[in-house]
């Protein structure tokens, strides 16, 4: 896809977010890889009114280049995009069920939603690391995403929201959309006796579709 044709998309995919409650505010922000650098939406911008001639534009070693203020959380994108080459595009959301499981669990735990259905595994995989807790915008996070980014998709930071990546932008924001549901589903059945995947199922579908 061209920049211009990725702008656009990003002005739509920021507004479906925002009109389903994904976001609200001028909470979360969105990067995508480009050949010369990178998209991000800038600080202080609501996901539902994005403008694509305004949106930050950084270059490869991430210096803002165009556009509006890039988003304070520069650092946990480009933490995420440096680990996973394979990766075109970064979302982070407050989503209300990823978030409030981010305020349950702690970095130990490496699993904090179980595999309940096919689509959380095929789109976020095994594995979702809990960050500890920093200030939103605070540069020291970003060695603890980067690692974790090596080994896993996606991840919730305590108390804040979920960082989830996709090989496209369209990839990136339906694992978020997978990973907040996933996590409504997983509070819903809290303390009831859910059947879970079997590791062999999981296996199969990360096999499959991995
Ligand atoms: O989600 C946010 C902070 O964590 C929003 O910050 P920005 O408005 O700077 O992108
Ligand atoms: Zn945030």
């Amino acid at each position: 896809m061209t920049e211009s044709e990725l702008r656009d998309l990003l002005v739509e995919l920021g507004a479906s977010l925002f009109a389903r409650g994904y976001s609200v505010g001028s909470a979360g922000n969105i990067s995508v890889r480009l050949q010369d650098g990178y998209l991000m939406t800038p600080t202080n911008s609501s996901l539902g009114r994005l403008k694509a001639d305004r949106i930050s534009k950084l270059d490869l070693e991430w210096n803002h280049v165009g556009g509006d203020k890039p988003s304070k959380e520069v650092f946990m994108h480009r933490a995420v995009l440096t680990a996973r080459p394979e990766a075109g595009a970064v979302v982070h959301l407050h989503s209300t069920y990823a978030t409030a499981i981010g305020c349950l669990a702690g970095p130990e735990d490496t699993a904090p939603i179980p595999p309940l259905t096919p689509y959380f595994v095929m789109r976020v995989g095994r594995t979702l690391p809990v960050i500890r807790y920093y200030r939103p915008g605070d540069a020291a996070m970003e060695n603890d995403i980067h690692e974790a980014a090596k080994e896993a998709r996606a991840m919730l930071l305590a108390n804040h929201g979920p960082v989830v990546s996709g090989k496209t932008l369209v990839d990136a924001v339906y694992a978020a959309e997978e990973l907040e549901e996933s996590a409504r589903l997983a509070l819903m059945l809290r303390g009831q006796p859910a059947r879970e995947l079997t590791p062999e199922q999981v296996d199969d579908l990360l096999r499959t579709f991995g």
